[in-house]
């Protein structure tokens, strides 16, 4: 069955105190992501994409309205929300393998091995076990962030411009494994970028949010088979609608 409300947001707001005056970041967000989803947020720097996955995976509890998964409300980090941000935050003194098992909540020695094996596997890094951070590529890296934010299982990753400091190609190459990993595992995927073609050639829908305070402008639904053609009539099409959406303000 489907469940539309796999992540229910209604009239969120959320203001960040400060000393002389107050920053209203959010104002009013309802959107609701079904299960299996791969929703894309883009908008302008500052309008609050951040924040809105921040409370999303319960690092910020501070807010107005209501954020819920799976009908309960968030209190607080969970195993259920994994997430990914755009520097991959390892930890520099430890190998791969116990990156992802510092992540790592249950299990017995041997299964921990084989859920770590068969996530740096999912990723394509199989083999990398005993490789620290330093010896990685910034792909690399990020690739295992992604496989340490999917060990414990999650059922919605959010992803905070994970390719953003990647290069071109780097980030190519990445757009198609979070896909496959998507297709493959069936997680819902909550994605923050700037990058409007990357949003269209990964979501189901693309969100478009507006200048600080940050609101939902507006939704458009890619209806597109994959794999994308980027250079595609329809995608380009797709494309310079949301562009011209997101510089509406702007020219
Ligand atoms: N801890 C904080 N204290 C005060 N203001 C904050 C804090 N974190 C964010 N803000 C402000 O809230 C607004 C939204 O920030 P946020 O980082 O969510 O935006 P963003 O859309 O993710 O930006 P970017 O695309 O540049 O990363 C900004 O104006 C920012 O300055």
């Amino acid at each position: 069955m489907k469940d539309n409300n796999h992540v229910a947001i209604t009239n969120l707001s959320k203001t960040y105190k400060k000393q002389n005056s107050d920053v209203l970041a959010l104002n009013g967000i309802t959107l609701n992501v079904s299960r299996n989803e791969f929703l894309c947020i883009v908008g302008a720097s500052g309008c609050g994409k951040s924040t809105l996955l921040r409370i999303l995976s319960g690092l910020d509890k501070e807010y107005n309205g209501s954020v819920s998964v799976g009908g309960t409300k968030i209190s607080g980090p969970g195993l259920e929300r994994g997430i990914v941000f755009q520097e991959h935050r390892l930890l520099p003194w430890l190998t791969v393998r116990d990156n992802i098992e510092f992540a790592l909540q249950t299990g017995t020695q041997a299964e921990k091995a084989n859920l770590i094996a068969g996530h740096l596997k999912l990723v394509g890094l199989a083999g990398f076990e005993k490789a620290y951070p330093n010896q990685l590529s910034g792909g690399m890296a990020q690739r295992v962030a992604i496989a340490r934010a999917l060990v414990n299982r999650p059922d919605i990753l959010l992803l905070d411009e994970p390719f953003g400091a990647l290069d071109a190609l780097t980030r190519l190459k990445l757009q198609q494994q979070i896909l496959a990993i998507w297709e493959k595992e069936k997680t819902t995927m909550i994605m923050v970028t700037h990058d409007i073609e990357e949003a269209v050639f990964l979501g189901d829908r693309v969100v478009v949010m507006s200048e600080r305070p940050g609101t939902i402008k507006k939704e458009f639904e890619v209806d597109l088979l994959r794999p994308r053609n980027r250079s595609g009539v329809a995608f380009q099409q797709v494309r310079k609608e949301i562009y011209r959406e997101f510089y509406a303000d702007l020219m």
